[in-house]
């Protein structure tokens, strides 16, 4: 675990960029540190690997006072992830991220092999690791960086804003990518961003920062989205919040109607709505696995606002009755 406790940063022009702030970041989980441009959020990420070194308060790692903890010492255990990747521009992919094996001592052919080994986990081609970074797109660059970081398999992981500088679809694909790595190797990661959907996408704690490095809120993100602090963190997760809750809440109890003769279905899997002699679009979403978000979604698509449920092979299950989706709206709601 990671405490702050009462940490204040006061850079020596007297900006107080982080005051008196004090959070916990749980082992194992992602913890987004979030708000606008100017609150803190990396000044207070930096000070966990010392980049920074807190005015006063405590940092402390697994009860650790990181400031008892040499630097270099400290850094060994902790990846860190910027944007734009900040690779080094003449070493190739694979030196690049073998970088801290080297630093560590490892014998090149071991640390090599476990540089190509981590190409692969973050969904790159082997092929990529014989070239130089100005040869990768920034989507690319940005998984190299991750895989850098992971090299010598620290147990903390620091991400400042590393998605930021792509594009939304490959930004859908990074994110994506380290919720499923997340998923195998259940690092303790703080991940910096500006983007609230990002925040509360990614996070499983997710901190709200308010300009002068206040703390305004920490909450899981479901809570967040339902229970904002005061208006300031109401403002700033925006207007479609409820919307958003319904990303949290599994579309699993939802319940289930036999699908109407005018669902035309074509080896049990739906092909449209039949409306006046005509094939209409239909909209789906996999209760096991979807949010009400994407079943009210799936509804929205149906010509007649009927979502259809499907199993993981597309299989129809049935279709969700427009009452039975707003009564469990207003039970999201109300909750
Ligand atoms: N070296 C420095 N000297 C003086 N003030 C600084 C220094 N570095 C940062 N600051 C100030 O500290 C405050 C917090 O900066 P910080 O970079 O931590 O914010 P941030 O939330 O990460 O912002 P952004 O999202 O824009 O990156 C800002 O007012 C910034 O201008």
């Amino acid at each position: 675990m990671i405490k702050f406790d009462g940490v204040t940063k006061r850079y020596a022009d007297g900006t107080v960029a982080v005051d008196n702030l004090s959070l916990e970041a749980a082992s194992g989980t992602i913890t987004v540190f979030v708000g606008p441009s100017g609150c803190g959020k990396t000044t207070s990420l930096r000070m966990i690997n010392r980049m920074i070194d807190a005015t006063t308060g405590r940092i402390t790692l697994d009860g650790q006072d990181v400031k008892a903890i040499e630097p270099a010492t400290l850094r060994r255990g902790i990846g860190y992830v910027i944007q734009q990747a900040g690779l080094f521009p003449h070493r190739t992919i694979v030196d690049n991220i073998a970088t801290v094996p080297y630093l560590l001592g490892w014998d090149r052919k071991k640390a090599r092999a476990r540089a190509m080994d981590l190409l692969e986990r973050v969904g790159l081609d082997p092929k990529l690791a014989k070239r130089y970074p100005f040869q990768l797109s920034g989507g690319q660059q940005q998984r190299v960086g991750v895989a850098r970081a992971l090299a010598a398999d620290p147990p903390v992981l620091l991400m400042d804003e590393p998605f930021s500088a792509v594009d939304p679809i490959v930004r859908t694909s990074l994110q994506e990518e380290l919720l499923r790595l997340q998923s195998e190797l259940h690092k303790t990661i703080v991940f910096v961003t500006h983007d609230i959907d990002e925040a509360v996408k990614l996070g499983d704690t997710v901190a709200v920062f308010r300009v002068g490095g206040h703390l305004a809120q920490i909450s899981d993100p479901a809570t967040l989205l339902s229970k904002p602090a005061d208006d300031f963190v109401r403002e700033f997760l925006g207007r479609d919040r409820g919307i958003r809750r319904l990303s949290f809440v599994p579309a699993a109890d939802v319940p289930l109607s036999p699908p109407p003769d005018t669902l035309v279905v074509n080896d049990g899997k739906p092909v449209g709505w039949e409306s006046d002699g005509e094939m209409r679009p239909y909209g789906s979403f996999n209760p096991a696995t979807d949010s009400l978000r994407a079943a009210l979604d799936a509804a929205l698509l149906s010509v007649n606002g009927v979502a259809v449920a499907v199993d993981g092979d597309g299989k129809v299950l049935g279709v969700v009755a427009r009452e039975a989706l707003d009564a469990a709206v207003s039970g999201v709601a109300r909750g």
